[in-house]
């Protein structure tokens, strides 16, 4: 389990049509599928698992892809590896923007579907390329990814939740041909905790959500992060963006504060910049989640 942190939150709910109509097509779309490319977003590796994942696959091959390694730390990347390894899992860290770390992965993809064609010429059929798709949730760099692996711009990326709307087949060689696909999320966020964390990194459109109760939340966050695992996180990280510490604050009175002190009392507007930095990684690496064996004190809030 990741470290996590319980939100008094009202509902935050997500699902639109065309996730809907993704979903649907998908599941035919994997019949024909050998291996699953699962991307999540590396500062919220629990949060962007889709809970019937392993259903829908079934005992295909999966690859574990943690993307955006650009925005956790070594030392993050380090425990999670470790603590994939205790579940035996090994995830592979992409950064989909910058391209790196992006062969091993095709390669892993590939290697994936080694038996396939073994079992193909043991039936004296001819090999074909594998077939991976890639699955995600909204946002995290499936089709960043996708063009990273093919070298080119071939499929819409964009900094906004619901961009990829229908799936396709694109080429990446002669042994891997891979299926992009929308972003997919559970119908109904039954996790809360997941939901916010997912708004937090703008995972999720930000019709369904309030920006100000999001940003005290991951000031909330912050906090409880230094408190449990300060080891894991950049030092004074809001102090040195904004002039201005958060102890003895709360989230809420945190974001009244500053927007008092820094931005003539427009509390709209400073939680958008809270986000915003964040997201753009101004603040430094910051994992909202963390294996809960690697904080300082061993204890999960929940
Ligand atoms: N910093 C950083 N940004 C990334 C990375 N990968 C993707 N991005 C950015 O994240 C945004 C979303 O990437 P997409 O590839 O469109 O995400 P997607 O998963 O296909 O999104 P949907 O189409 O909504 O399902 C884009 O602005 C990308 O440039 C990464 O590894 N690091």
């Amino acid at each position: 389990m990741g470290l996590t942190q319980n939100y008094k939150l009202n509902v935050i709910q997500w699902y639109p049509g065309h996730i809907a109509k993704a979903e649907k097509k998908l599941k035919e779309q994997l019949k024909v599928v050998d291996v699953v490319l699962e991307v999540r977003d590396a500062r919220i590796p629990m949060s962007t698992h889709h809970p019937q994942l392993f259903d829908w696959i079934g005992n295909k091959s999966r690859v574990l892809v943690l993307n955006r390694l650009d925005m956790i730390s070594p030392q993050v990347r380090h425990v999670w590896t470790d603590w994939f390894k205790q579940n035996n899992e090994v995830p592979y860290y992409t950064n989909a923007k910058q391209g790196q770390c992006i062969e091993a992965l095709a390669k892993a993809a590939q290697d994936a579907g080694i038996e396939l064609n073994q079992r193909r010429k043991s039936r004296g059929m001819l090999p074909r390329p594998v077939r991976a798709v890639v699955i995600g949730f909204p946002n995290v760099g499936k089709s960043a990814l996708i063009n990273r692996l093919l070298g080119k711009r071939v499929v819409e990326s964009a900094a906004r939740p619901g961009v990829t709307r229908s799936l396709r087949w694109v080429r990446i060689s002669d042994q891997l041909e891979l299926l992009d696909s929308p972003g997919i999320i559970p119908l109904r966020l039954e996790n809360q905790d997941a939901a916010v964390k997912l708004a937090i990194c703008d995972d999720i459109g930000n019709a369904s959500y309030d920006n100000q109760l999001i940003a005290s939340a991951f000031v909330d966050t912050i906090i409880y992060l230094e408190a449990v695992a300060s080891n894991l996180l950049p030092k004074n990280l809001l102090k040195n963006r904004y002039n201005f510490g958060s102890s003895d604050y709360t989230g809420e009175a945190y974001l009244h504060a500053l927007a008092e002190y820094r931005y003539n009392g427009d509390i709209e507007r400073t939680a958008r910049q809270l986000l915003t930095d964040f997201r753009k990684g101004l603040l430094g690496k910051i994992p909202l989640e963390i294996p809960s064996q690697f904080a300082n004190e061993h204890q999960e809030i929940n």
